[in-house]
């Protein structure tokens, strides 16, 4: 007998020859798609989550993180988890009780999208591969990290500007530009803030002329406590390459560049944002964070490997920088291959081999640039996704936490087929001091999300309070939330939080205190101390420039489509200005 869904015709494929297809609303039939990595779409709002275990009462604020979550099929078949739309889970924790919501951001392509029911820019950071209608666009996706700064959330992802949310509501503000202090057209997914003097450090790679032309521009940023852009210094690369954390201390930041390289020309023929190149050097940049003059930054080298995220970092007593980060033996990023048919690891066997260990490393910020250095120690483990007590960033620190893969545990291949997003099975606290390795695997079926640490009220000592993990639980495709005690995790979870849906393969989270977000909104309010968090009132630079020498081709088409017409008003009142201006 015909299955119940059986069609009268047989349904013709939604991809041909790689592409999207016909009128059929299909998901690839890919690994980036399938199984833990189905997409969800979910936008939600659920109180009361049922918990195992009294939430401790004493966790009072809340934890967002945000998921890749491709909103509409991707227009290219072999499109990739990092090309998702972003999503914004947050957990609010209040006197033992949590509630759950969820929402898209509302990027200018996720409006145009949304706008025609599917996808018309293309690939990861490829412009060259999007539909025409969206020439100009601002592409990015905001789905890296959550951040919260003076009273709103920022979602960021480092090929775009940053986009506003509002903490309570999840709804998205616009796009954010420092009150148009911010101009250059990519931004970081990891400011660093100094818990000193409350700034916030950062940057974009990649950031001359319009964000994908390959350039070795690299822009820094300072933004005071008040919201004041202090500095601004413009930097060069030694290639265009991947800039994704960075490390603050009290007078330097440090830019780890990743061997995994952009090539225009690639691009412009269809081809893929990134190269792994097996060849290159892992490289670091440093920079003074005051006065910082295009010149000033150094150029350290060592033997080729792939950054991971940074854990801390500060000055010793010797003026030295203290750098600790995860690095991989190979490219972690198998979907961006090298141009040469040489070794990247293809398959889950290989991809398992991949060593991912923590290094410390120590420079001497008066070194000469170009010089080769060595780790100084390598901590003997094997993980990502590393956090510390955010209190003591800058500073000389102890303890730290990340997402450990220990394969000599069982895994059930059978119930949940290759570990999407990595066989992250341990959790693991980590002490420098020590060496101490604190670690609670969590079972055959299951792999952790990036934990966030959260102080406990009350205490200042570092590394005092709780560690938040996301669990996947890869056989019945379902989270949960466990909380630990972040000193002792191999005596297992205080308290489980459990979600009825699954959530999707997230990137980074925070936690951000009540009281903190309660201060903000009275600051925030219509008529309070700071008002209302303002977006962008005009394009970017870059689009400016695009209009100003007549690059939209497919104009018409823009003008055709109504509400698309509203992402794109900035351009055509500069157009409209402009066309005024002309005799
Ligand atoms: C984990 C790193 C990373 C780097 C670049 C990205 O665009 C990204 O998107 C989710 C993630
Ligand atoms: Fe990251």
């Amino acid at each position: 007998m015909a299955h119940i869904f059986s069609l009268a015709a047989p349904a013709p494929p939604a991809y041909r020859e790689g592409k999207l297809s016909g009128d059929q609303v299909k998901f690839p039939d890919t690994g980036f798609f399938q199984g833990f990595n189905k997409p969800s779409r979910l936008e939600a709002d659920i109180l009361e989550l049922e918990t195992t275990g009294s939430i401790p009462k004493d966790i009072n604020g809340t934890f967002y993180r945000v998921q890749p979550d491709h909103q509409f099929p991707p227009l290219f078949e072999e499109d990739i988890h990092f090309n998702g739309d972003g999503s914004v889970s947050a957990f609010k924790f209040e006197n033992g009780h949590v509630d759950f919501k969820q929402r898209f951001v509302r990027t200018d392509r996720f409006k145009a999208e949304r706008t025609v029911r599917r996808a018309l820019v293309g690939k990861y950071r490829n412009p060259y591969t999007d539909n025409e209608m969206v020439k100009g666009i601002i592409r990015t996706v905001s789905n890296t990290n959550i951040i919260f700064w003076r009273g709103v959330l920022l979602a960021t992802k480092e090929d775009g500007p940053p986009f506003a949310m509002d903490p309570t509501t999840l709804e998205t503000i616009g796009r954010y530009d420092f009150d148009g202090q911010v101009l250059s057209p990519t931004f970081t997914a990891h400011p660093k803030f100094d818990p000193d003097t409350g700034e916030m450090v950062c940057f974009g790679y990649e950031a001359g002329e319009n964000g994908f032309d390959g350039s070795c521009d690299i822009v820094v940023y300072t933004i005071d406590k008040d919201g004041k852009k202090t500095e601004e210094c413009w930097y060069k690369a030694p290639f265009c390459g991947m800039i994704h954390d960075c490390a603050l201390t009290k007078n330097y930041l440090i830019l780890p560049l990743t061997p995994i390289k952009v090539d225009v020309e690639r691009m412009r023929k269809g081809g893929n944002k990134f190269a792994w190149d097996p060849n290159e050097d892992q490289w670091y940049g440093i920079v003074p964070r005051r006065n910082g003059k295009p010149e000033d930054i150094v150029w350290l080298r060592a033997d080729n490997g792939f950054h991971g995220h940074v854990a801390g970092s500060y000055e010793d007593s010797n003026g030295h920088i203290v750098c600790d980060l995860t690095v991989a033996s190979d490219n972690v990023f198998f979907f961006f291959p090298p141009d040469s048919p040489t070794h990247t690891p293809a398959n889950h066997a290989q991809r398992n081999k991949l060593i991912s260990d923590t290094y410390r490393w120590v420079f001497d910020p008066k070194t000469p640039t170009n010089t080769r250095v060595t780790p100084a120690r390598i901590y003997g483990i094997n993980g990502e996704f590393s956090r510390i007590d955010d209190r003591v960033l800058t500073k000389k620190y102890n303890h730290f936490w990340q997402c450990n893969i220990d394969p000599t545990k069982p895994y059930d291949f059978q119930k949940c087929g290759p570990p999407a997003g990595g066989l992250f099975n341990v959790l693991g606290h980590y002490e420098w001091d020590t060496g101490k390795k604190d670690t609670w695997w969590a079972g055959p079926t299951c792999t952790f999300q990036e934990p966030v640490f959260v102080p406990k009220e009350g205490s200042t000592a570092e590394g005092e309070g709780y560690l938040i993990a996301l669990l996947n639980h890869l056989d019945v495709l379902r989270n949960d939330i466990l909380i630990f005690d972040a000193q002792s995790l191999s005596q297992g979870p205080l308290a489980a939080v459990h979600l009825p849906v699954k959530l999707r393969l997230g990137l980074h989270g925070n936690f951000i205190e009540k009281r903190e977000v309660d201060e903000w909104k009275e600051r925030r309010k219509e008529g309070g101390e700071v008002g209302p968090a303002e977006p962008a009132k005009e394009a970017l630079p870059w689009q400016k420039r695009m209009v100003e020498r007549g690059e939209f081709k497919d104009d018409e088409v823009l003008h055709k489509i109504e509400a698309l017409r509203s992402v794109f008003l900035t351009l055509y009142r500069i157009r409209a200005r402009d066309a005024r201006a002309t005799p």
